[in-house]
């Protein structure tokens, strides 16, 4: 069974206009247009006529329509309870079948994530979370009241928090917290969290209480796009025990509020933050590439490495599984909003097992699970202690004088029938010989342990045969396989705890390999990410910018010929005549020769002078010149982050390099950047990055007071970047700001 892919789209903001709505529901039914109404199928229409499809125009072609189809589209009108109803509350008595269920919230920050997961206090408000118990709790009641309270149903949950990689218990105070935070380990395929706290909650005022305290201890902030910005992916684990008679189940309902994607140029985030962002968008990117490697079928899944993808999962746990995709419509999400409908468009495909928690017995083992120590034979089920008979008896007299001198040494036997007779027989000896049991031979006295066949064998001659020789074989049997039940049970728990720390030290190598592969691969992904960085501005026309960009790759792939030869050829491009090398190295700029490297290039050029065989492979390999996309993840994911940073370094620079350039060679960035300040227009400007509204209006006073007349003629045009950074109020670092948030 696949995961089923539910979109939500959030209803506007008060801050938000219908106007720039640009993600719209629709249904394939009444799209295609396959059913008319009042046609035999209408009815059937009608019940599936619900929205599947989302709709969003190409960001840059806006008459083109992408459409990505969901197993369900809920708009902004959709109510929790209707969301429940048709998509969680179908889960509830699956859960209660034996099937693991799993609900995760994705989407960009500010989409509505957590008002679906946890919702607000008022009843209509409450989330998935919420609503998932009381469920749960009812069908528990009802269960428990139609079996006559013979089956019962238990509900233990634990609840913790993924805040910069590091996973905290939800449970314990904020002071408790080690900087570390917990553990991970693997356990019989399944991700564990060692030391979480696991609470019973016999209902739901309980677990409402619970909930309300563990919400308190979860990490969120104010960020530009949402007021209550979730800091952390939270992990909330409903164990449902159900017990009927000697049957136990147990199986899980995880329902993840995962933290959402941000777009920094956009959050204008602290240093703090910052750093948040980074993690939260680090392991979101893992998360994607987890699922791009399992629907491209790869045989490594990098789900190790963020402690979020390790834990959700996905496409390795059994059960059923639920994404709800949350949306906002709007114009300033767009590009956001493409990449989670990707993700999603992706996610919908993967297939989850569909496998049911296998029931535990409790009491009696079980004669199937049993393994007969004589190797075949089927033993009679154990009973418990409850149901055994001690059989100490006295049988003569001498006996019974020793018996008063030595305490009586009483054992136990499993027993698998209830006698009503005493036993005439009283075994002195509790430990028989491990080797005699095992042998059976066909003369009953011969299958006894020695000791045990002295003792029975007095007693025979002695006594009445009131108990037989295959009664005492029987018993001592018994008692041998549960001393080797035992000992088989002791040394499987030291080989698990051997396991335990092979795992622990494998881990640990593995943690010590990642890092080192880490600091080697971050210095090369810098300059490929240069690279990158070039070819799209060499793509765009900037050809000046790309040229510093293909500068700045150079230290990184020194010897590299194409390279050189490209930056020659920019460099004829934009100043036709070059001027002699020798004049260059005077000049000391504009030449490959004179490239002055950046401090932390010149670092790490030891590590980068053999890298060049490898840029020169990538360069070959793929039909892209530049940029390796047949790299794993692992390199294409830092050279994507690195090339983010380096972006705002460029950015930096390209600024400088057209504001000395002036009108002629703007790139597209800034000349849209101008266009909408000339325009005048207070809503377009107040769009752009760090502007409000109250520095859009003083732009616009600005340049009015600067006319010389009303008539167009007369009406003063910001022609560059530096005219625009003198207008009052206005500065440098503001025309940067704008000029980042702006997609050219
Ligand atoms: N379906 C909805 N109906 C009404 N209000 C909504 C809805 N979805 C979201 N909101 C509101 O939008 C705001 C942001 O939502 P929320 O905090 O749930 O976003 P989020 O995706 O969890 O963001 P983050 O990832 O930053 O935590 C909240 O004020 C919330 O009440």
């Amino acid at each position: 069974m696949s995961v089923r892919v539910v979109a939500r789209i959030r209803p506007l903001w008060k801050s938000e206009r219908e106007l720039d709505v640009i993600v719209r529901p629709g249904s394939a039914v009444t799209e295609t247009g396959k059913t008319k109404k009042g046609s035999p199928d209408s009815k059937a229409a009608a019940l599936k006529d619900q929205d599947t499809l989302v709709r969003i125009p190409n960001p840059k072609n806006e008459g083109e329509q992408y459409t990505f189809q969901f197993n369900a589209v809920y708009g902004g009108e959709s109510t929790q309870q209707e969301l429940f109803d048709a998509e969680v509350a179908p889960t509830v008595k699956h859960l209660f079948n034996g099937f693991d269920v799993t609900i995760f919230a994705y989407g960009v920050t500010g989409t509505g994530k957590t008002h679906t997961m946890r919702g607000g206090k008022s009843l209509q408000e409450r989330g998935v979370i919420p609503r998932l118990l009381s469920a749960i709790y009812r069908r528990s009641r009802k269960i428990e009241k139609d079996s006559s309270g013979a089956s019962k149903a238990e509900v233990l949950m634990s609840y913790y928090e993924i805040y910069n990689d590091k996973v905290y218990d939800l449970f314990e105070p904020l002071e408790k917290r080690t900087h570390a935070g917990l553990p991970l380990r693997d356990n019989g395929g399944k991700t564990v969290v060692v030391g979480l706290t696991e609470r019973p909650c016999a209902n739901l005022k309980d677990f409402e209480s619970l909930y309300d305290q563990a919400n308190a201890n979860r990490s969120t902030s104010a960020t530009k796009l949402n007021a209550h910005s979730s800091r952390s992916h939270a992990i909330l684990c409903v164990k449902l025990v159900t017990t009927n008679g000697d049957k136990t189940r147990v199986t899980m309902a995880s329902a993840i509020d995962l933290a959402g994607s941000e777009d920094n140029r956009r959050t204008e985030n602290g240093k703090e933050r910052m750093v948040e962002s980074a993690s939260i968008n680090k392991s979101l990117f893992v998360l994607a590439q987890c699922v791009e490697a399992i629907s491209k079928k790869q045989s490594r899944i990098p789900y190790r490495e963020a402690k979020m993808t390790r834990i959700l999962s996905l496409g390795q746990n059994n059960g059923l599984t639920l994404m709800i995709l949350n949306l906002a419509s709007v114009r300033s999400y767009h590009l956001d909003t493409i990449s989670s409908l990707n993700f999603a468009n992706r996610t919908k495909k993967i297939e989850i097992r569909e496998i049911e928690n296998e029931p535990m017995f409790k009491g009696p083992a079980r004669p199937a699970a049993r393994t007969s120590v004589t190797g075949g034979t089927q033993r009679q089920p154990l009973r418990p202690l409850a149901s055994s008979v001690n059989v100490n008896v006295t049988v003569n007299k001498d006996q019974a004088a020793s018996d008063e001198k030595k305490p009586t040494k009483a054992f136990y036997v499993y027993s698998d029938k209830q006698s009503s007779k005493p036993h005439a027989i009283s075994l002195k000896s509790e430990k028989p010989r491990r080797s005699s049991p095992l042998k059976r031979n066909s003369d009953v006295s011969s299958r006894l342990p020695s000791k045990v066949l002295r003792d029975s064998e007095r007693l025979m001659t002695k006594e009445t045969h009131t108990v037989q020789a295959e009664r005492i074989e029987e018993m001592v049997e018994r008692k041998v396989e549960q001393i080797l039940a035992a000992r088989a049970i002791d040394e499987s728990s030291r080989h698990q705890a051997q396991m335990e720390q092979i795992n622990e030290a494998v881990q640990r190598r593995l943690e010590v390999l990642e890092r080192k592969i880490e600091g080697t691969e971050d210095a090369r992904a810098e300059g490929l990410s240069y690279l990158l960085m070039a070819k799209q501005h060499h793509g765009r026309g900037e050809y000046s910018s790309a040229l510093r960009m293909y500068k700045l790759a150079l230290p990184f792939f020194p010897r590299n010929e194409k390279l050189a030869s490209k930056i020659s050829a920019l460099e004829e491009k934009l100043c036709p005549k070059p001027p002699s090398p020798a004049k260059v190295q005077m000049a000391g700029r504009g030449s490959i020769l004179s490239i002055k490297k950046p401090t932390k290039i010149a670092r790490t050029q030891n590590v980068m002078d053999t890298s060049d065989d490898e840029y020169q492979n990538a360069e070959h390999d793929d039909s892209d010149d530049d940029y390796d996309d047949s790299h794993t993840g692992l390199k294409r994911k830092r050279v994507i982050a690195t090339s983010k940073t380096v972006a705002s370094n460029l950015d930096d620079r390209i600024y400088a390099d057209e504001n000395r350039s002036g009108e002629e060679i703007q790139s597209p960035r800034t000349a849209h950047l101008l266009s909408v300040i000339n325009s005048r227009d207070v809503g377009q400007i107040k769009l752009l990055k760090g502007v409000g509204a109250k520095k859009a209006e003083a732009i616009v006073d600005c340049l009015c007071e600067m006319d010389s007349g009303d008539k167009e003629a007369a009406r003063v045009r910001v022609r560059n970047l530096s005219e625009l950074g003198r207008l009052k109020g206005v500065g440098l670092k503001t025309v940067q700001n704008m000029r980042c948030g702006v997609f050219a």
